[in-house]
């Protein structure tokens, strides 16, 4: 899948055009910085955008270079994030199911990114401090490395690990768990040396239509003693608002609905 990625990027701007767009309803785009012209510095990384799910995903909108493995992958992606959902319905005292039930991964949102190599890496970032929007984030990185999470109040390298996926969790799954799982905050360094190619899937719905379901704390979370701290919303306007933000250091966009 890196390689598939990969290739994309490397391709002549001429045959990438056809994809680029800054039209977030599209199913599949390519940009670079994918809030160009919000941010105050622009992150050195192109990224191919692709909602895989839900369907129908017409594989001809796929770009054909990394068509037929993205299609593969995404199967293995589903299988993945089903375990991975039964496994934190079990870890918050819920049916095994609970997570799957509610759609929460009913959503696939693929992002390709390629950091070129950077001439002045101290001048901005490869990927801005964040938390992922979705309920959890299923991500492939190369061996370049780059990616840092914070963790006890400072950056800790996540160091490459050949066949390893990192899995974080996102504002979604913060919110229906009224905060008892929290968004990891992370970010990828500018470097010298590159390109480093990395693919984040997550489970997130995202504007189109087909995505209306209403999200709050899940009710079996909470009691007198911790009542709801989010209201109920449609995680398409948590997706339209992290597209008009600038990332920053204050990242978290769950601020916006709470109650
Ligand atoms: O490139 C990476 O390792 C991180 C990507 C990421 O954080 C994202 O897609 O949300
Ligand atoms: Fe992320």
């Amino acid at each position: 899948m890196l390689d598939g990625v990969r290739r994309f990027h490397e391709q002549d701007a001429e045959v990438k055009r056809e994809f680029y767009s800054r039209d977030i309803t599209k199913r599949v785009f390519y940009n670079t910085h994918f809030n160009f012209h919000k941010a105050s510095e622009v992150n050195w990384r192109d990224t191919l955008s692709c909602l895989l799910a839900p369907g129908p995903l017409d594989p001809h909108q796929l770009p054909s270079i990394c068509r037929d493995v993205t299609i593969k992958y995404l199967d293995h992606v589903k299988k993945l994030a089903l375990t991975l959902l039964e496994l934190f319905s079990e870890a918050l005292g819920l049916e095994r199911s609970y997570l799957k039930d509610i759609d929460c991964a009913k959503g696939i949102f693929m992002l390709g990114h390629y950091y070129p190599p950077c001439p002045e890496p101290e001048l901005t970032w490869g990927l801005s401090s964040h938390t992922d929007v979705g309920f959890v984030t299923i991500l492939l990185q190369d061996l370049v490395g780059g990616l840092q999470v914070f963790y006890e109040n400072q950056w800790i390298d996540v160091t490459p690990i050949p066949g390893a996926f990192i899995i974080n969790l996102g504002n979604m799954m913060q919110l229906i768990t009224n905060d008892k799982f929290i968004s990891v905050k992370h970010r990828v360094l500018a470097q010298k040396v590159g390109p480093r190619v990395s693919v984040s899937c997550s489970l997130r719905q995202h504007v189109q239509d087909e995505c209306q379901r209403m999200y709050g704390p899940i009710k079996e979370l909470v009691t007198k003693e911790n009542p709801p701290i989010y209201k109920e919303m449609k995680m398409s306007d948590l997706v339209k608002l992290a597209y008009t933000k600038e990332l920053d250091d204050d990242v978290s966009l769950l601020k916006h609905f709470r109650i």
